[in-house]
């Protein structure tokens, strides 16, 4: 688990200060995957710094496993580091060092001895399915063969928790969810807690159970993603269900914003609108997205004629949230 309490990060002094971190306020539970999304400049990279000091910040404190992190310096600091693993954009290894060599680094540091220090990379390596490449050099494999080898770097520890720098954005989309895949994979078999920076709403969607918007150093939105995705007007849900820019209703007409949450999305629901109240049904935008088992959708639609206000009452009805836009 990883408390955020009322961090803010501010670099520079005077008239060239910037706030990077505006009293940010996260948490995140233990064995869950937790994304912050944001623009560039949003904060994120100071955000995930912070998390293992690599950026101390200039008020607030962060529990990492029920240690407070920002009370720790030296010796201290650094064994705390130990039980937090690490992954970056651009992998961060050593060229000089073969695959094994690069994963034993922190084992070295730990003071693992040789023998301990083989058997781990193994065990290391085949966890992230490159028991093959042990021998191989960085320059020799593929940007995802690469990310493997962080994440197994990152784990020679043991951590509980692992901090993901945008660890997918160098690579392409169908390599982006190899790794995705595999970081749901030791969260789901090791219960580690993930907490992931991103830009991409497609990591947050793929993997993340929470997620946190950041713009400016400050955290607009937060919660599950999949409460978030059912609320209309969530910043999540606006960007994941893009509404049609501008639609001219015809003479009498309304327009609506449906959203679905579960089961409703498996229902006929449009086709007993149109029989039960005469209403004709115009289309406008539409999309159903799944978070694990739970299907969500939003569809933007013009009723036109018979009984609008009953078929609005049906749906309703349904447990169905609808706008009508003005
Ligand atoms: N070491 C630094 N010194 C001064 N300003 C910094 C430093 N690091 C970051 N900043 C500034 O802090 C703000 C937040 O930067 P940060 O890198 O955390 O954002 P980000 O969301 O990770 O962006 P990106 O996705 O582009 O990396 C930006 O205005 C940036 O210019």
């Amino acid at each position: 688990m990883i408390t955020i309490n009322d961090v803010s990060k501010v670099y520079g002094r005077g008239e060239k200060a910037i706030v990077a971190l505006d009293a940010v306020n996260l948490e995140v539970p233990q064995g869950e995957i937790f994304g912050v999304l944001g623009e560039s400049g949003a904060g994120k990279s100071t955000l995930i710094r912070c998390v293992n000091l690599l950026e101390r910040p200039s008020s607030g404190s962060i529990v990492v496993n029920e240690q407070e992190i920002t009370s720790l310096s030296g010796p201290a600091l650094r064994k705390a580091r130990q039980r937090i693993g690490m992954i970056f954009q651009h992998f961060n290894l050593l060229s000089s060092r073969t695959i094994a060599e690069n994963v034993a680094f922190p084992l070295e540091v730990m003071g693992y001895n040789r023998a301990q220090r083989q058997e781990r990379v193994k065990e290391l390596l085949a966890l992230v399915g490159l028991e093959n490449r042990a021998r191989a050099y960085p320059a020799q494999l593929s940007g995802g063969q690469k990310q493997r080898v962080g994440i197994a770097r990152a784990l020679a520890g043991k951590p509980d928790v692992l901090l993901s720098d945008e660890a997918t954005s160098a690579l392409d989309p169908q390599t982006t969810l190899s790794i995705l895949e595999l970081l749901q994979d030791l969260n789901q078999r090791m219960g580690l807690t993930i907490l992931l920076i991103t830009h991409e709403m497609g990591v947050v969607k793929q993997i993340c159970h929470r997620v946190a918007i950041l713009e400016a150093g400050k955290v607009v939105e937060q919660g599950r993603v999949s409460d978030l995705a059912a609320q209309p007007d969530s910043r999540l849900a606006r960007s994941l269900f893009p509404r049609p820019q501008s639609y001219a209703a015809q003479p009498g007409a309304r327009v609506l914003t449906i959203s679905f949450a579960g089961e409703s999305a498996d229902e006929p629901v449009l086709s007993n609108v149109i029989r039960q109240f005469d209403v004709d049904v115009n289309i406008l935008s539409g999309n159903i997205e799944k978070f694990g088992e739970q299907r969500i959708g939003q569809l933007q639609a013009e009723f036109v004629g018979g009984q609008f206000d009953a078929a609005l009452n049906y749906l309703r009805n349904l447990g169905l949230r609808v706008e009508v836009n003005e």
